[in-house]
């Protein structure tokens, strides 16, 4: 039998997409596109396509840390993100394994948290809450935070509408606790480029990008942040991981497509075959 080393390993914490855009499904392909070996720990179901999310069944907090537990104990797990979290008792559940294997700042294991809090049709993916678990459990164990505008707004109070409230934005989610964070853009309509803002407290820095006139961009969040954790799973530092997600993602967003009657999904196939379709 053929025998070779492993390739790199990312777990995804996050919830399924029955529509196959974005969530768990946006996290797998992209770990793929990017040469990383995926796993997953299911945090909610969610009955959902192009147009909306019509349902979302919990898995029970103590299913999602044994599929932590599982993976970390036997495979081991090179970098962890978040996505859908659920509730303040699955986040309660996964912080205690990520706890128990290193994940997240203070073990070995790079942890990024994107505090998922609705979908992009509005629907709410998380409990009330659960925002406060979000700020006391999962903020201050990730090595980078990746906030969207309207989770700003949701976390802290900041309604960030310019590229120069942005700063304030990061620094707000930064008292939190994460090492970094990473204020994503996509949201601030009448700018013409989509720039996002990386800070650690001292420094920042800015990710340049275009904005493409597509109005395709559901789980553009998702994969920008499971390319960021597949670059730290290879051993990238923060920075290069984020300019190297900033580049997938912006690619991804260019080539994305329409599907269904409603918001179509970027395309993580841009490098396995671009424009194929
Ligand atoms: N129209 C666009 N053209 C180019 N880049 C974009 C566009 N929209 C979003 N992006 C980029 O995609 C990434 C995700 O940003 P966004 O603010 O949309 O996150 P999000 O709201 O979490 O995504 P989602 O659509 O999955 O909810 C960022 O780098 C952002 O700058
Ligand atoms: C399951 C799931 N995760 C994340 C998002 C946000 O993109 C979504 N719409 N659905």
């Amino acid at each position: 039998m053929h025998e070779s080393t492993a390739p790199p390993t990312a777990l995804t914490i996050a919830g399924s997409d029955s529509g196959g855009s974005a969530g768990m499904h946006a996290d797998l392909r992209t770990f793929f596109a990017c040469g990383v070996h995926g796993m997953t720990a299911v945090t909610a179901v969610t009955v959902q396509n192009t147009v909306g999310v019509t349902g979302l069944v919990e898995i029970p907090p103590e299913t999602v840390a044994a599929q932590i537990d599982a993976v970390a104990s036997d495979i081991g797990v090179g970098a962890a993100k978040t996505g859908v979290l659920a509730s303040a008792a699955t986040i309660d559940a996964a912080l205690d394994s990520c706890d128990r294997h290193g994940i997240g700042r203070g073990g070995r294991t790079p942890f990024v948290v994107d505090p998922v809090a609705a979908s992009r049709s509005g629907e709410p993916l998380l409990r009330p809450d659960a925002l406060d678990a979000l700020r006391r459990r999962a903020f201050p164990r990730a090595t980078l935070a990746t906030p969207n505008l309207d989770e700003v707004r949701l976390l802290t109070g900041i309604d960030a509408r310019t590229r120069g409230d942005l700063l304030d934005a990061a620094k707000a989610i930064h008292d939190f606790g994460p090492e970094w964070v990473l204020i994503k853009s996509g949201h601030l309509l009448d700018d013409p480029e989509c720039v996002d803002l990386l800070f650690n407290g001292t420094e920042s820095i800015e990710l340049p990008g275009p904005r493409y006139a597509t109005e395709h961009t559901h789980g553009a969040g998702d994969v920008f942040a499971s390319a960021i954790t597949a670059a730290l799973a290879k051993g990238a530092s923060v920075p290069d991981a984020v300019r190297g997600g900033k580049r997938f993602v912006t690619r991804s967003v260019a080539d994305a497509y329409p599907l269904g009657s409603g918001v179509g999904p970027v395309s993580t196939f841009w490098r396995v075959s671009p424009r194929s379709y």
